[in-house]
Formats: structure tokens, C-alpha cells, sequence
């Protein structure tokens, strides 16, 4: 597995910067994290390793000689931050304040280099006997540190790498333009916070703005950036394969996309399509406020005719098993009786036509369950037509679910086609990952659950359907409903029937006969017992392993233990893949109480707000983390713009934090058991 290590001097700005990676890097990449507080014996010789400022390499370079490539991380300088620390006089005496003098060395220099360069910057850090007193301190999250008598403090908070950083370790890794994490709206709502405040402070910043529109350009979608009144203030380079660059200087989005391309309806529709002249696009509208509230829109772009090589790969994926269901009740081992009775249930169940949903976590054998339905069904010599719903983008599924007429859109077939629904006439649908469902789809589904017809994108007739509808989601589906993200009328349409599948870690007596059955499978030859495989120390390993992933999880580790054991031993715990000795470690110093472990990360945000009146970002994270719940500062950001967006919090600016508003204090008393 490819590897980076990060060097810090402290181990909180370790923690969050390993943090930020992993966010950033997903399962492709191990982060591994050192600090100098700890001590540091070995060299690294990573492809990349990331030192979290200049003393830190001052101090390792002869350890980091062998490393591929040395990256020192630029800081982020937090934008709501920037506002304060520009009403600072300009010569003004400030004590800058951190945990050692190394530390206090480091942040002046990036402040410096943020062009806050006009102070008279005085180190403080603990133990120091004397010290300038100035009416202003600024601290990067120390403030408990500062001494007496300072008039204003200003905590700048930034432990994390800046998005330029982030963006030079994807570029050197080779991983930027098909990390999955890259595209969120959160990178580029990040990458927004640096460009606008750019213009805060315009000329002082020429380096980072060159930085930035390079990582805009490398995106790898089309993206425009506009104001209320629709006209363009950024395009990046991806922009300029659909609009001409002239088009976009001089005209506005209206003028491009059409006078009924409205950016404020349209911001609540994901995956809009347009049709401007002969190219149909397909466009997401992000509205994004700063703390000013200044409203700026995202507009994310594809053309539908580029788009339609990866719908054809994606379609494939979308029908791998098409309209056949190979799987039968026998196919589901298990010795648990709980599992039992639910197949038992599930019997039952395949004998009428009702609606079915079924519930479990990933890896469980919801599709298994779905496809043994079928079979026992009297519509068993029927199609069987499985569809993710977390596939693809909703114009994309509608025209897939629904079909189309003829000319619907660029690059449609002459005669229309089919939707999935039609194919599955007189048999069974599965729609796995119905909690993934977009909430316009999720309407339109509806309708088709409510009416037993379909009508064809761009068509006007209704298609009367006779099928059976089997939908599984691992998400909870109640939680969902409650945050607004999935249809109530739609989850009692579908919960008709409702089954659920069981966590491995609940029927532990499955896991070695599990285990046995795969090796038979993956194995060339016949596998008598476990041991023929696997030492002691392996077995009770796999035995106790909490299992994430469930079955899955489970073939995927046998299947290595079958091609990864030497050819006449036995697979030892030490050569079991790392990821899983982590998630077995990780288990247990994470799991939450088990009466906390109903709430979603958005609720415990709430509560935490809640509590603690006026708390800032960070410190809601210090306080999750003390609950054992480990969510990362730009996660709890995006939540705590959702919470507003709802009406449930207040943000306040400066040192005032977030505040629980009348409706959130309602929410959390009737949903929350506090
Ligand atoms: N009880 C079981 N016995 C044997 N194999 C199982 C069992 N449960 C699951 N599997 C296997 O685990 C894999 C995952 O099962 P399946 O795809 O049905 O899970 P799922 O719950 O639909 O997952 P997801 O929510 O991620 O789509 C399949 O290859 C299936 O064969």
C-alpha cells in the first residue's frame, strides 16, 4: 500500500492534519503521523511526507533525505479570521501566543506571509519570564495560554493544512483528478474561501491566488462562480471546453444558460438540464454565503454528449445482474436464529405482491435477500431489474428508471427508450440504496409507487406497470425522515413490509462457517478445516473482529488469506491485512455509547450547541471527540451550515460561536432524549 507520513512538532496539529489527509486520501493511501513531542528515531523514505512547517524541518531533515518528495505545509489562515485580524492598527504592539517558541516562531511567519506583516510581533509561550505586554494577542488555539491583562484576543484556530497544500500532495500522489473526496462541494466551498477573501487582500496574496486558480483549473468539472445579479465572476479552464471564453467575459449566466435559468429557484434542484444551443447540459447550482452575507453561486457543469461515455460505463455497472436474479434462500448461510426467523419472515413475504423494504447495514446480503424473494415468488420466471439508486446523478436515474420519448435530449435515440421500470412489467424491481435517493426523484417515485404508471422523460403518456417493488438502504430511513432528506409520504409507501438484515457482529456463530464456506469458494482445492489455512492467533482474531463491512468484508479477507498464505503454511495474525488489525483497534476506543448511538452527526452537533451556549467550531469538535465521536473540523463546518440553513442554530460572529435557536431548542427536546 502507498504510504505519506506527516511530521508535526505537537501532537494536536498531528492529529488534525493526519485527520485532514485521511478525509482527503479515503482507503487509497495509509497516513502515517509522527510527532517531534514524542520523539522521532526512524527516517521515511514515503513517496510524500509532509512536515507541518519549516522548524519542523529545520529539525528532521537528515531523517526525510530518503523521501521522494518533501512537502512543507502551508497553513490555512481560517477566512472568518482574516476580518479581525485586519482591524489590528498597523504597527501595532501583538503578542503572539503558542506552546513553545518554535511554535511561536511558526505562526508569526505565517502570518507574515499572509501579508499580516504591518505588527510588531512579541513571542509568548509558557514558562517565558518576561514579555512585552501589548494590548493584542493572537493565538493559533492556545487562548487558555494568554497572559493577564491582554485587551483583545484573537484566536486564528488553524491547525489545518491550507486546500493548496491538500491539492500539491494529490498532484504528487498522482490522485487528484480521480479522488472521489475531491469533488465535494465542500473542497470547492473551501477553495471559494480563499478566493474570495483574495480580493480582502488583493495584491499581498498574488502567490496564493496564483495557487488557487491553478487547483480551479485542474477540477475536474466545469465550474463558474457568479453573484446574485448573474453575472460571472470566475470560470476555471474545464469552463472553457463549453462556453468560449469571450462568451462568459462579457455575458452573464442568464444570457448563457437561457433567461429561464432562474439561480435562485434552480439552487434547489440538483442536476438541472438545459438545453443551450445544441449541447444539453447538465448543471448543479450551489448557493454559498459567507459570513457578510455576500451570496455567491457555484455553478457546476457537464455536457450530456462527454458525459455519455462514463453513463454508458456507469449503465453497465447499473445493470450488472440485468433482469436475471441468480441468488435462492439457500444461498444465505446462516446458523443465528434471528436470521433465521427473518428469512423465515421473508418467506412469508414472497408469497404476495406488496411493496417490501428492506433495512441493514452494507454487506449484510440485502441484494441476496432481494433476488431470493424473486425467486420464491410467483413472479420468479419474471424479469428481476436491480437499480442503484446511489449510482448516478437523478436526470441521469429518471431517464434510466422512466425511459424516454424520442428527441428528449441531445443524443437520445431516434425511436425513445424503455425505462427500467417497463423491463421489470409483470416481475420485480430492487432499488438498492433507497436512502441515497434524490429528493426530486424521490418525488417522482412517488408517484410511480402511488399511480402504478410511468411517463417517459419528455413524454406526456402514462404507461400503466405491474411490478413488484423491493427496496433496501443502509441508512436509517426514520433518521432520514426526521432531517428532511427523505419523503415521508414515500418511506410509508415503501415500509409496507419491512424486513431487516443483521450486522455480523450480531451473530458472531456465522463468522468461522462463514469463513470455512469462502475458502471453499476461493480456494483450488478442498478445504477441510479452517486450520488448514489459518493459524490459531488468525482465527480468533477473525472471530472477534467487529466486521464494518459484514460478509463482504469478510470474503474479501478470505480471499486474501487464500492468495496471500505461503504455500504450505498457515496464515498468521500478522499477515492479515493491515486495515482490518485497524478497524479492530479503532472499534474499540470509538464506539459510542450504545443510547448515543441513535443520533446522527448532525444531532450531535445539535445537542452539543445545545449545551454549551456560544461554542465555536473547534471546540464543538474537542467536545465530540470527548464523547468518543471523531468528526473532522471541515465535516462539523458543513453541518453547522446545515443546522442554520434548517433554522435550528444561529452563527454568530467572532468569539460569539453558534447558538441553538427556539426551533433546534424544540427539535432537540421532542427528538432527542436529553
Ligand atoms: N448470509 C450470507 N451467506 C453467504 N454470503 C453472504 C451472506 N450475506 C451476504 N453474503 C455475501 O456478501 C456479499 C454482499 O451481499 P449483498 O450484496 O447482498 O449485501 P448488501 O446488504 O446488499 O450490501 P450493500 O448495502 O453494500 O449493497 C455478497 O457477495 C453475498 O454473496
Amino acid at each position: 500500500m502507498r504510504t505519506i507520513s506527516v511530521i508535526s512538532l505537537g501532537e494536536n496539529t498531528l492529529h488534525s492534519v493526519v485527520e485532514q489527509l485521511r478525509r482527503y486520501l479515503g482507503e487509497e493511501v495509509e497516513v502515517r503521523g509522527f510527532s517531534l513531542e514524542r520523539g522521532m528515531e526512524q527516517t521515511l523514505d514515503d513517496e510524500v511526507v509532509v512536515l507541518t512547517g519549516v522548524t519542523v524541518y529545520r529539525l528532521v531533515y537528515e531523517k526525510v533525505q530518503t523521501a521522494k518528495k518533501v512537502i512543507i505545509a502551508r497553513r490555512a489562515l481560517r477566512y472568518e479570521f482574516i476580518e479581525p485580524l485586519l482591524s489590528i492598527k498597523e504597527n501595532e504592539n501583538v503578542l503572539l501566543v503558542n506552546d513553545t517558541e518554535e511554535s511561536c516562531t511558526e505562526a508569526i511567519d505565517q502570518l507574515k506571509r499572509h501579508g499580516f506583516d504591518s505588527f510588531t510581533y512579541h513571542p509568548y509561550f509558557p514558562g517565558m519570564k518576561e514579555y512585552t505586554p501589548c494590548p493584542v494577542a493572537i493565538t493559533p488555539g492556545e487562548p487558555h495560554l494568554i497572559p493577564k491583562r491582554v485587551q483583545e484576543v484573537i484566536d486564528i484556530g488553524t491547525r489545518q493544512m491550507d486546500i493548496t497544500t491538500i491539492t500539491e500532495v494529490l498532484v504528487e500522489l498522482g490522485v487528484l483528478e480521480t479522488s472521489g473526496s475531491l469533488a465535494s462541494a465542500e473542497y470547492v466551498k473551501d477553495i471559494m474561501n480563499v478566493t474570495k477573501h483574495l480580493s480582502t487582500l488583493n495584491q499581498r496574496l498574488d502567490y496564493s491566488n496564483f495557487l488557487t486558480t491553478t487547483i480551479l483549473d485542474k477540477f475536474p468539472k466545469a465550474l463558474l462562480f457568479c453573484n446574485e445579479a448573474g453575472e460571472i465572476t470566475y470560470f476555471n479552464e474545464k469552463m472553457t471546453h463549453i462556453f468560449q471564453e469571450r462568451e462568459m467575459q462579457e455575458f452573464g449566466v442568464q444570457d448563457l444558460f437561457g433567461d429561464d435559468f432562474v439561480l435562485t429557484e434552480a439552487y434547489s434542484e440538483r442536476d438541472h438540464i438545459v438545453h443551450v444551443r445544441d449541447m444539453t447540459l447538465i448543471t448543479s447550482v450551489e448557493k454559498i454565503e459567507d459570513h457578510d452575507e455576500v451570496i455567491t453561486y457555484l455553478l457546476e457543469v457537464e455536457n450530456y454528449d462527454t458525459f455519455q461515455q462514463v453513463d454508458r460505463e456507469l449503465r453497465k455497472k447499473l445493470k450488472s445482474h440485468a433482469y436475471t436474479a441468480q441468488y435462492k434462500f439457500e444461498h444465505l448461510h446462516t446458523r443465528n436464529p434471528a436470521m433465521k426467523e427473518m428469512i423465515g419472515l421473508a418467506k412469508t413475504m414472497a408469497r404476495g405482491h406488496s411493496t417490501i423494504l428492506i433495512q441493514g447495514e452494507s454487506g449484510t446480503g440485502k441484494e441476496i435477500l432481494a433476488q431470493s424473494i424473486h425467486n420464491e415468488s410467483a413472479r420468479s420466471k419474471r424479469p428481476f431489474v436491480a437499480v442503484n439508486l446511489a449510482a448516478l446523478s437523478s436526470s441521469i436515474l429518471e431517464s434510466e428508471l422512466f425511459g424516454y420519448e424520442s428527441g428528449a435530449f441531445t443524443g437520445a435515440h431516434k425511436r425513445g427508450r424503455k425505462g427500467l421500470f417497463e423491463e421489470a412489467h409483470t416481475g420485480t424491481i430492487f432499488m438498492d440504496e433507497i436512502g441515497d435517493a434524490p429528493l426530486e426523484l424521490q418525488v417522482k417515485l412517488l408517484r410511480v409507487l402511488q399511480e402504478g404508471a410511468v411517463r417517459k422523460v419528455g413524454g406526456t403518456e402514462q404507461v400503466p406497470v405491474d411490478i413488484r417493488i423491493i427496496a433496501a438502504t443502509n441508512k436509517d430511513l426514520e433518521q432520514r425522515v426526521r432531517e428532511g432528506t427523505f419523503r415521508r409520504d414515500l418511506y410509508y409507501r415503501l415500509n409496507i413490509l419491512p424486513i431487516e438484515t443483521l450486522p455480523l457482529r450480531e451473530r458472531r456463530e456465522d463468522i468461522l462457517p462463514l469463513v470455512q464456506y469462502y475458502l471453499n469458494h476461493f480456494a483450488q482445492e478442498q478445504v477441510y478445516g479452517l486450520s488448514q489455512y489459518i493459524d490459531e492467533g488468525a482465527i480468533s482474531f477473525l472471530e472477534s473482529h467487529p466486521w464494518p463491512g459484514n460478509v463482504r468484508e469478510l470474503m474479501n479477507v478470505v480471499e486474501f488469506i487464500v492468495n496471500m498464505r505461503s504455500v504450505s503454511g498457515k496464515l498468521t495474525y500478522e499477515e492479515l491485512p493491515a486495515y482490518i488489525k485497524r478497524e479492530g483497534a479503532s472499534d474499540q476506543g470509538n464506539r459510542k455509547a450504545d443510547n448515543s448511538f441513535m443520533l446522527s452527526e448532525e444531532e450531535e452537533v445539535l445537542l452539543v450547541v445545545y449545551q454549551k451556549f456560544g461554542i465555536g467550531r473547534r471546540k464543538i469538535v474537542e467536545e465530540l471527540k470527548q464523547k468518543g465521536i471523531h468528526i473532522g473540523e471541515g465535516k462539523v463546518k458543513s453541518i453547522i451550515h446545515s443546522l442554520k440553513y434548517k433554522g435550528w442554530i444561529d452563527v454568530n460572529k467572532g468569539i460569539r460561536g453558534c447558538t441553538i435557536t427556539e426551533e433546534g431548542r424544540i427539535y432537540v427536546k421532542e427528538n432527542i432524549n436529553v
